[in-house]
């Protein structure tokens, strides 16, 4: 009963992608007659199930992608179908309502009706949908439980705290059992612990009713904790995509290497030594671990993750490097060092107990292959912590 709404001009078919978008372009027109490509030739497949990320910096078009799919907003060109049904076609003249999209929405500004209860704002959606009473209740009642809100359902938003409301929102979002749930920065407005366990909450939910969930956040440990398959963007364009795990320590582009985490950027050159693509620096040659996309000879920058290098551990597998502490910084789990080795800052995790000092010299040991290269852009990190403290 709840399914049953036109959805569009093609049938839908069981082995379709829940999201397929193609050619999907977004230009605004600014005040001053600029014009801005918030997306630009994007092309998107989302199977069932799946938790894909839109991630990047502010800017970069992932809402604007996300209200496309949602059917808030309209691209200028390209093709939508959701679940084998096309729901927006440029130039076929498609475009369907979100109501008709069948998707559940968890937006920054779609807060909770605070004259409405939190069943009744929960029931919202099935209501819309011209439910019985009988099923909008144990729907209501089962989607409260679920999110840990069942003893709080006759209250009214204003009278439940914010995390609480935060969870009521996200059983708004999926009461009605659609297969496609979209979330503009959800968790955005809670202090970070509470982020911590919705998010939590959140990917338990999603694993439990198996929705496709498409997320949209500007925080890469969100992203790295939440999804099966990260899209990040750049300038309305996709930078890289894959599963988080690939994106982080396979990075295809130093943006991509500096959006990720804090890093090292090593810089040289591709070389070949015994049929091997190599990156040499001035801090030795490394072996790549896979083929390398760049040109022999082409500068590239060796990327290395601060939790990949040690300080002081002689011995240890890898390659070492003389080098001297510029700074300290206790962060609980770990201190962060900065030291230099030649000309060569470096940014190091210490997670062991040993007692280091500024101006101190050390081993540093570095791994030895190079696991990510990427070509060299010309700019260089301004977020390694201490640089201006550094002698
Ligand atoms: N209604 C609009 N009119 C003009 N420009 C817009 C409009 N909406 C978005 N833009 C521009 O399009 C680009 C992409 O915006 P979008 O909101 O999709 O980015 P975002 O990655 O979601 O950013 P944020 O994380 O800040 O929300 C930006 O340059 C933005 O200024």
């Amino acid at each position: 009963m709840l399914r049953d709404g036109d959805v569009g001009g093609r049938p839908s078919s069981e082995t379709a992608p829940i999201v397929a978008g193609r050619g999907l372009r977004r230009t605004y027109r600014r005040r001053d007659g600029e014009e801005v490509r918030a997306i630009d030739g994007i092309d998107v497949e989302f199977g069932a199930g799946e938790f894909v990320v839109l991630l990047g910096p502010s800017g970069c078009g992932k809402t604007t992608l996300l209200r496309c799919l949602a059917g808030l907003e309209s691209p200028d060109a390209g093709a939508i179908s959701l679940r084998g049904s096309t729901v927006f076609d440029a130039e076929a003249s498609v475009d369907l309502p979100p109501e008709k999209r069948r998707a559940g929405m968890m937006f920054q500004s779609y807060a909770l009706w605070p004259h409405m209860t939190v069943q009744d704002n929960v029931a919202y959606p099935l209501k819309v949908r011209r439910a019985g009473s009988a099923e909008i209740r144990a729907r209501v009642d089962e989607v409260l439980r679920l999110v840990g809100c069942a003893a709080i359902a006759e209250q009214y938003p204003g009278e439940i705290s914010g995390g609480q409301q935060q969870r009521v929102a996200l059983a708004r979002a999926v009461v009605a059992r659609d297969d496609l749930v979209l979330f503009d920065e959800p968790l955005s407005n809670v202090d970070a612990q509470l982020r911590e366990t919705l998010r939590t909450e959140l990917s338990i939910l999603q694993r439990a009713l198996g929705f496709t969930a498409v997320y949209v956040t500007h925080d890469q440990s969100e992203a790295l904790a939440l999804a099966d398959t990260v899209i990040v963007l750049n300038q309305g364009r996709i930078a890289q995509i894959g599963p988080p795990a690939d994106i982080y320590r396979h990075p295809a582009s130093a943006y991509v290497a500096r959006f990720m985490g804090p890093v090292n950027e090593i810089p040289g050159r591709l070389t070949r030594r015994e049929g091997k693509d190599s990156v040499t620096t001035s801090l030795g040659t490394f072996d790549a671990t896979r083929p390398l996309p760049s040109d022999l000879g082409s500068d590239v920058l060796l990327v290395l993750r601060p939790s990949e290098l040690s300080v002081g551990t002689v011995g240890a597998a890898g390659r070492q490097v003389e080098a001297t502490i510029r700074s300290l910084q206790f962060q609980g789990d770990y201190v962060e060092v900065l030291v230099t080795a030649g000309q060569q800052e470096l940014l190091i995790r210490d997670r062991s107990d040993q007692i280091l000092q500024v101006g101190q010299s050390v081993l540093v040991t570095l791994p030895g292959v190079a696991r990510a290269v990427v070509p060299d852009d010309g700019l260089r990190p301004t977020r390694l912590p201490f640089t201006d403290e550094a002698a």
